[in-house]
């Protein structure tokens, strides 16, 4: 695809997000619950927190898109987020998997595998958890949250979840990494400052969901055009901000201000593969 053609997708996708606000259940780590709900509604979602296993039968099958990020997982939150995988899932609803520190742990290891069995549409980690999460990691390779690993690393593994799981897998870093086991979709947006702030990396798998649920049958091309649009408002805001406190505020307000012009002007997406 033409870099023309994938910047009108990233507006087209946008608007779209913007015009139709789809609901976004998001079952998330305890540290990104206000600032995945925050960049949801600033980019024109709906979010909505809702975690138990006992309103799922009721709730989820009124959702667009949901979104599992297992970064402060206990045995006791698993059964909601393999119930509400599996009734979106059966509902040919859009699913994304954060394994955020999948590799902390055998049991989140394990329970990010049986969550993979659920047939997510898009598993988004940086690169250390996709290498991890592919099965290609040794042992003592893990920083807990943060990524010892560039997301160009992860390439490799990225591409062999995609074939065995058939999720688009996206790789947060430097340069996002998308692929759906056979194109590989470079997006170069973003702001080195953005690590310096805790579960920006949650909130962009959460801003995927809310892409995907506006248009689910191209996977590939929402996860790219998300992560596009949340590393532009990394640009904007960081223009604004003296530091990573600042550029939180100045993300979620540049998320929200975004225009057509700006947008088509700062896409930054290329083919690797
Ligand atoms: N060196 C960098 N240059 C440009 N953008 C970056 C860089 N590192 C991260 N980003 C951007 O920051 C965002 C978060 O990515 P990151 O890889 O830090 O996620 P993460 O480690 O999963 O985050 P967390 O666990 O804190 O939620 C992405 O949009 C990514 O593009
Ligand atoms: C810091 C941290 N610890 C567990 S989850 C989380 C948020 C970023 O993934
Ligand atoms: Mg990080």
């Amino acid at each position: 695809m033409e870099s023309k053609e994938w910047s009108s997708g990233v507006w087209t996708h946008l608007t779209a997000v913007r015009r139709q606000s789809p609901l976004v259940q998001c079952i998330t780590n305890f540290v990104s619950m206000d600032l995945v709900a925050n960049t949801l509604l600033s980019a024109g979602a709906s979010p909505a927190m809702v975690h138990s296993v006992a309103e799922v039968p009721d709730f989820t099958p009124h959702i667009h898109a949901l979104f599992v990020n297992v970064g402060t997982l206990t045995p006791d939150w698993l059964p909601s987020m393999k119930a509400a995988a599996e009734l979106a899932a059966q509902l040919g609803k859009p699913w994304v998997l954060d394994p955020a520190a999948v590799s902390c742990s055998g049991f989140r290891l394990k329970a990010c595998l049986e969550l993979v069995e659920i047939k997510p549409s898009v598993i988004k980690g940086n690169g250390s958890e996709i290498i991890a999460l592919s099965g290609s990691a040794s042992q003592g390779q893990t920083k807990g949250a943060d990524s010892s690993h560039e997301s160009t690393e992860a390439i490799e593994a990225a591409k062999s979840l995609a074939l065995s799981s058939g999720a688009v897998v996206a790789v947060s870093g430097a340069v996002d990494i998308v692929t759906d086991g056979k194109r590989v979709i470079g997006v170069h947006n973003g702001t080195k400052m953005m690590q310096r702030i805790t579960a920006t990396g949650c909130s962009l798998a959460g801003l995927v969901a809310a892409f995907l649920a506006v248009d689910p049958l191209q996977p590939l091309e929402a996860t790219v055009s998300a992560m596009s649009v949340f590393g532009i408002a990394g640009e904007l805001g960081e223009e604004l901000a003296n530091g990573p406190a600042s550029l939180r505020m100045h993300l979620i307000d540049s998320l929200y201000g975004l225009d057509e012009t700006t947008v088509l002007s700062r896409v930054k997406i290329t083919r690797l593969g």
